[in-house]
């Protein structure tokens, strides 16, 4: 995937950077369950807030550099349906989608050629899978299956991973899996660290996305202690929520798990991915989380190896911004509907 490619300002003519190429690391290899590097650790929500609003006043990327920051977003995005009316036409059209997620006019008005610019995955339920597949075939984009009984989660562990096996021999290449809440809720981490590390296992060489659900753990410091408990087990990313909860993907949330990766990796060397996902539809909330993951982490997450949108409507505006920076004029909300 290019990721340095130069963007030229259909309006301006100006040539503006892409963020830093990637560098591919290796898979979090995980650890035995060690609560002393979590259950002492208190994540108070009024400071967590406030450093979120003091994000908030970096957002204003300048103008030049928004296309780039934009188009960067996009090959983070994991294009999603999960909808109970989902189709195989539906899943075909996002897959179109995903292989060229902006029109050739866009593209080329940001001096782009149509495969510098593709999304980081699909993202789908489990039958879906094989509609998916065949739709990317040749495209390299990865097919992420939810699986383990998402969103809830509150099936036999025994099924759950048979979910998750069944999912990767149909070709997905990612699993998002939910944790148990309960167990979370309860602070029982070791019964939580073995589901994940049995899913972990179950998953085999596709990549584990832990979804915490965020929105019912009730606590930042429940939030901290999953995200440590899920990183010890073995995922390569950690996730904030289905999408289905009441509250899903926030800054502060999302700046307790990043700083749970930040302490991951400073005690154990692995890098471990992050994805917030649900209810994010516009692409000054793109901007935002890529924002926070620079000031947090560094470059290397703005990266899909290591930073996913989960959203299924946010694409659509981010083309919206894009038209305007290479016209000037914005089209209606409806012309980008899809995603
Ligand atoms: O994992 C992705 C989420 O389910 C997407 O949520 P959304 O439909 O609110 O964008």
């Amino acid at each position: 995937m290019t990721t340095r490619t130069e963007i030229k300002t259909g309006t301006q003519g100006a040539l503006i950077p892409a963020p830093a190429p990637h560098q591919s690391h290796a898979r979090n290899g995980g650890m035995p369950l060690d609560t002393a590097m979590f259950e002492s650790h208190r994540v108070n929500r009024a400071a967590a807030e406030r450093r979120c609003a003091t994000l908030a006043g970096r957002r204003s990327v300048k103008k030049v550099y928004q296309a780039a920051w934009l188009v960067n977003a996009i090959r983070c995005v994991d294009l999603t349906t999960l909808a109970g009316d989902d189709t195989r036409d539906r899943v075909q059209r996002l897959c179109a989608k995903a292989r060229n997620p902006l029109a050739r006019h866009i593209v080329e008005g940001l001096g782009l050629a149509a495969s510098d610019v593709q999304v980081g995955a699909v993202c789908v339920y489990p039958t879906m899978v094989p509609h998916a597949v065949a739709a990317l075939e040749g495209s390299g984009i990865p097919v992420a299956s939810v699986a383990t009984g998402f969103p809830a989660g509150l099936m036999p562990l025994s099924l759950r991973l048979e979910e998750i096996r069944w999912a990767v021999a149909q070709g997905a290449q990612e699993i998002d899996i939910v944790i148990s809440r309960e167990l979370a809720l309860t602070r029982n981490w070791q019964a939580l660290y073995d589901e994940l590390a049995a899913m972990r296992a179950a998953c085999g060489e596709a990549h584990m996305k832990a979804i915490l659900a965020t929105g019912e753990l009730e606590t930042l410091s429940n939030v901290y202690a999953a995200s440590m408990v899920a990183m010890q087990a073995g995922a390569d990313f950690i996730k904030t929520s289905t999408g289905k909860e009441n509250v899903n993907a926030t800054l502060p949330v999302s700046l307790t798990m990043v700083r749970a990766l930040r302490d991951y990796g400073m005690a154990t060397g692995h890098r471990v991915g992050f994805k917030p996902a649900g209810g994010m539809k516009q692409a000054k909330e793109a901007i935002g989380w890529l924002v926070l993951m620079k000031e947090e982490l560094g470059r290397d997450w703005l990266n899909p190896d290591l930073f996913r949108f989960g959203a299924s409507s946010m694409l659509g505006d981010i083309e919206r911004q894009l038209e305007h920076h290479v016209t000037g004029r914005y089209a209606g909300p409806n012309r980008h509907a899809l995603a």
